[in-house]
């Protein structure tokens, strides 16, 4: 494949994995999910080996052994019709690493049961941080387990509520061939996948899409490749102890050869650094107050920010102009040395050097409700800075405190967006303003409310602005939309974590009833209004026919 460039159009450094094999039982055929048979892969990750040469660390690059052993989770984790599907779960677990520009990977059936003689049949695809992997990364379970049964891992499995935060396995624990399965990753999109070469007509669709207890996101397929989850980029890779240094070219842990090839061959470990240093790549989400602290600048580097994957590097930003005349703790505004009249500007006036990904939250409960809300959203895709890369399906929600009010509707969109947080919401609050929204009574009816419920991974508490939105984590109606359009999600900062298990939690949760999943350009049927069926709060409407 061609190179991957950086922004400044120079080559990227490759760490080539070649020939890993392991047993699989992926296939579409009864005999190769009992039997299995041997997949092979190779993987050429694509990143600026610079930092991690220059500090000869092997915190600032991919750990290949690491690698090598993810690579063998997938291929031996639960079974997948297809080796598309392999390829995407296997590009998605390299890229949850931020320091990955992108990957290339290639699966290898040699003894796909093809009725003609052959030498391989390979899928090979290339991911990045804009063509985004259609599946789930790798997550392995806590150490902690219980021995798996003995026999081919089952078909289906649920979807890792719980287990976002990873808890790598140490270098060296088990044989890779011992590995437990993985667990299922979450399917992105619904679309039943195509039977693959040489399977009879009529062979049975993948049995892992969409077989999850969330039911499968109700988005359009390739507006789904190009949107990542967001719990993707927070996976960290473990650390492991440093092997060797010097080893350009060494034999992997399982037989394949793995190579690091520098780009640029002058790049001596003496290179200067550019500007960020290691502590602006950091961590992924933790929900514990001390690990989200940090004093970074907002300066979201482009290739760190994925649309909503927090691999970019938490910021928390409090209420402090950029003159640092304050105080961090002065938030109450007294003998700051703001002249008053004077613009005070703080980090959520910051423009993001790339796009970030956004979720807002829309609710109406007033007039033609549906039909404000689809209007909204064209109105949101409309506006210079944001675009709607996906819109949840419709709910009716009952109100949430404020006085005696009708039934909401509610829906959740994600974005990506190059304004600063302050202009996406004033973004946000014109939209309202079009649609006639009043504010006259707390949490009363209102034709429109869009909230901010994330602007990537920043936390933020200011008077006008707090992200993520205060009430996100405890609001069925924006958390039970957000899940199905996203199932991945991870609300930040503290009361967060998984959006599902959120949801699934949430004390309004059984007000909820879905409606339509094609109610942008569909009608809402009258009757669904009025008489919502008993608990099906968990299940929005199947998916129209193809
Ligand atoms: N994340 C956010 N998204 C939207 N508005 C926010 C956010 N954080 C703070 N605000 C502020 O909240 C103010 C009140 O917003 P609004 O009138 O929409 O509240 P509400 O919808 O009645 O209640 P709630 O905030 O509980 O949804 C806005 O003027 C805005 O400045
Ligand atoms: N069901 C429901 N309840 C609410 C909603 C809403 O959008 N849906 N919004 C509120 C304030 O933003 C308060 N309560």
């Amino acid at each position: 494949m061609s190179d991957v460039t950086d922004a400044q159009g120079h080559r990227l450094d490759q760490i080539r994995l070649v020939g890993i094999s392991a047993t699989g039982y992926h296939g579409v055929f009864e005999h190769e999910r009992r039997e299995g048979q041997t997949f092979v892969v190779d993987v050429v990750v694509h990143l600026d080996t610079r930092r991690a040469a220059a500090r000869d660390d092997l915190a600032h690059t991919l750990d290949y052994g690491t690698l090598a052993q993810q690579v063998v989770a997938v291929i031996e984790g639960p079974p997948a019709d297809l080796i598309e599907t392999v390829a995407e779960r296997i590009a998605a677990t390299v890229l949850a690493d931020g320091a990955v520009t992108a990957v290339d990977v290639s699966v290898h059936k040699p003894q796909a049961p093809i009725t003609v003689p052959f030498g391989d049949v390979v899928v090979e695809i290339r991911r990045d941080r804009s063509k985004l992997p259609a599946a789930e990364p790798h997550r392995p379970e806590p150490v902690t387990r219980a021995p798996a049964p003995a026999g081919p891992p089952p078909r289906t499995a649920a979807l890792p509520i719980g287990t976002v935060e990873v808890a790598a396995a140490p270098a060296g624990q088990g044989s890779p061939a011992a590995a437990e399965p993985a667990p299922a990753p979450a399917p992105l999109h619904a679309e039943p996948p195509a039977a693959p070469p040489g399977a009879p007509a009529g062979a049975p669709a993948a049995a892992g899409f969409g077989a999850t207890p969330i039911p499968a996101p109700l988005v359009d397929p390739a507006a789904a490749a190009a949107v990542g989850p967001l719990g993707a980029a927070a996976v960290a890779p473990p650390l492991v102890p440093l092997p060797p240094p010097g080893d350009v070219v060494t034999r992997g842990p399982l037989g394949g050869d793995v190579q690091v090839h520098p780009a640029d061959e002058q790049v001596g470990s003496s290179l200067p650094f550019p500007s960020g240093d290691a502590t602006q790549v950091v961590a992924p989400f933790e929900p514990d107050a001390t690990q989200v602290v940090s004093s970074i600048p907002f300066e979201p580097d482009a290739t760190q920010v994925m649309p909503f994957g927090p691999g970019d590097a938490t910021q928390v930003v409090a209420p402090v102009p950029l003159d640092g005349g304050h105080d961090a703790g002065d938030v109450d505004g007294a003998d700051d040395g703001v002249v008053e009249g004077e613009i005070v500007t703080d980090r959520l006036d910051e423009v993001p050097d790339g796009p970030v990904g956004a979720v807002l939250a829309l609710g109406a409960n007033l007039g033609n409700a549906q039909e404000t809300l689809r209007t909204a959203v064209g109105d949101l895709d409309r506006t210079p800075g944001i675009d709607v890369i996906d819109v949840s399906p419709l709910a009716r929600t009952a109100p949430v405190g404020g006085p005696e009010q009708p039934d909401f509707l509610n829906a959740v969109v994600l974005v990506r967006t190059t304004l600063s947080p302050r202009d996406l919401l004033r973004a946000t609050q014109a939209v309202e303003q079009r649609h006639g929204r009043e504010r006259t009574e707390h949490w009363g009816p209102r034709t429109l409310d869009v909230d901010i419920v994330v602007y990537g991974s920043v936390l933020a508490v200011t008077d006008d602005l707090e992200l993520p939105h205060p009430r996100a984590h405890e609001r069925a109606f924006v958390l039970q939309p957000w899940a199905q359009v996203d199932p991945a999600a991870v609300l930040p900062g503290l009361g967060g974590g998984p959006v599902a298990a959120l949801a699934a939690t949430a004390p309004d949760r059984e007000g909820l009833r879905w409606l339509a999943l094609d109610w942008l350009t569909a009608p809402v049927p009258a009757a669904q209004w009025e008489e919502p069926a008993e608990n099906d709060a968990q299940a929005p409407p199947a998916a129209p026919e193809a």
